[in-house]
């Protein structure tokens, strides 16, 4: 069962996956925090992050590594522990420039294809272009949205001192970051034209958990009827495979 949750920020992707994940014993992926490292890494090596050029050549260097415990995500770039620097003001504010050259999204898809295709007993992958792009046979692809407004009380919410009480700023760096990711050439922000929308402002977190983990369960079942041979019944197919292989 591959789970592709993509939308704006601020939508609850992270949140929502992680306790759908936990909920379903499945593994977890946010895409975002692969950006982000590959991100951090450019800025802590010198690279002005909006050379393209520098960007892209420097693009294979960092060995980035993804940990898919819902209950304990984590990233390490280089061997560190990158966890708490990836979400700087510096880092939030230069990582659309950075995901937004060709050579990046080249070596971070590759990466995600991976770790999704090693996740034996199934994945949600968290991002913005895992339904369109990176996973496009995903069995269950949703797109979350919620209201500019909703999105920034929630992001101003989690920043510390100042910044908490500048629901607006927070709200234009939203949007700015929104354009950006929708506006680039290479793999946008964008909906699958099959994926599920579900608008999150007016609903509680758990609310929308619960409405991912019914539509998670429905798309088992209808994957299940999918690869039932056509005509027989459980019984008959374990009796058959008992025959050929006791
Ligand atoms: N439906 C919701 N209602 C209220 N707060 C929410 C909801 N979904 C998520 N949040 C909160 O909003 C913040 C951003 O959620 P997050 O899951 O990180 O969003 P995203 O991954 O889409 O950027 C978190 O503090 C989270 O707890
Ligand atoms: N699949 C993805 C995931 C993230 N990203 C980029 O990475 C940035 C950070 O993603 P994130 O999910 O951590 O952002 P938040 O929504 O958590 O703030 C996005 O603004 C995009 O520029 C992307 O291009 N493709």
């Amino acid at each position: 069962m591959i789970v592709a949750i993509d939308g704006p920020s601020g939508t609850g992707k992270s949140s929502t996956s992680k306790s759908v994940a936990a909920a379903l014993g499945l593994s977890y992926l946010d895409t975002g925090a692969q950006y982000r490292a590959i991100t951090w890494w450019m800025l802590s090596n010198g690279v002005p992050v909006d050379d393209q050029a520098a960007v892209a050549a420097a693009a294979g260097k960092p060995v980035i590594v993804s940990g898919t415990d819902p209950a304990a995500p984590t990233i390490a770039v280089d061997g560190a522990d990158a966890s708490v620097p990836i979400r700087t003001e510096e880092v939030t504010a230069a990582v659309s420039a950075v995901s937004a050259v060709p050579e990046v999204r080249t070596r971070i898809t590759a990466l995600q294809r991976s770790i999704a295709a090693e996740a034996a007993g199934g994945i949600v992958v968290e991002g913005r272009d895992i339904g369109t792009t990176v996973l496009p046979d995903a069995d269950l692809k949703i797109f979350l949205t919620a209201s500019p407004e909703a999105r920034a009380a929630r992001r101003s919410g989690e920043l510390k001192g100042k910044e908490a009480t500048d629901v607006s700023a927070t709200r234009e760096a939203l949007i700015k970051r929104d354009a950006a990711d929708s506006g680039r050439k290479t793999s946008p922000l964008k909906k699958a034209d099959d994926a599920v929308e579900v608008d999150t402002t007016e609903l509680t977190l758990e609310q929308v958990v619960e409405c991912v983990v019914t539509l998670v369960d429905e798309a088992v079942a209808a994957k299940a009827g999918r690869d039932a041979p056509a005509g027989r019944t459980d019984g008959e197919k374990d009796e058959k495979a008992g025959q050929i292989s006791p």
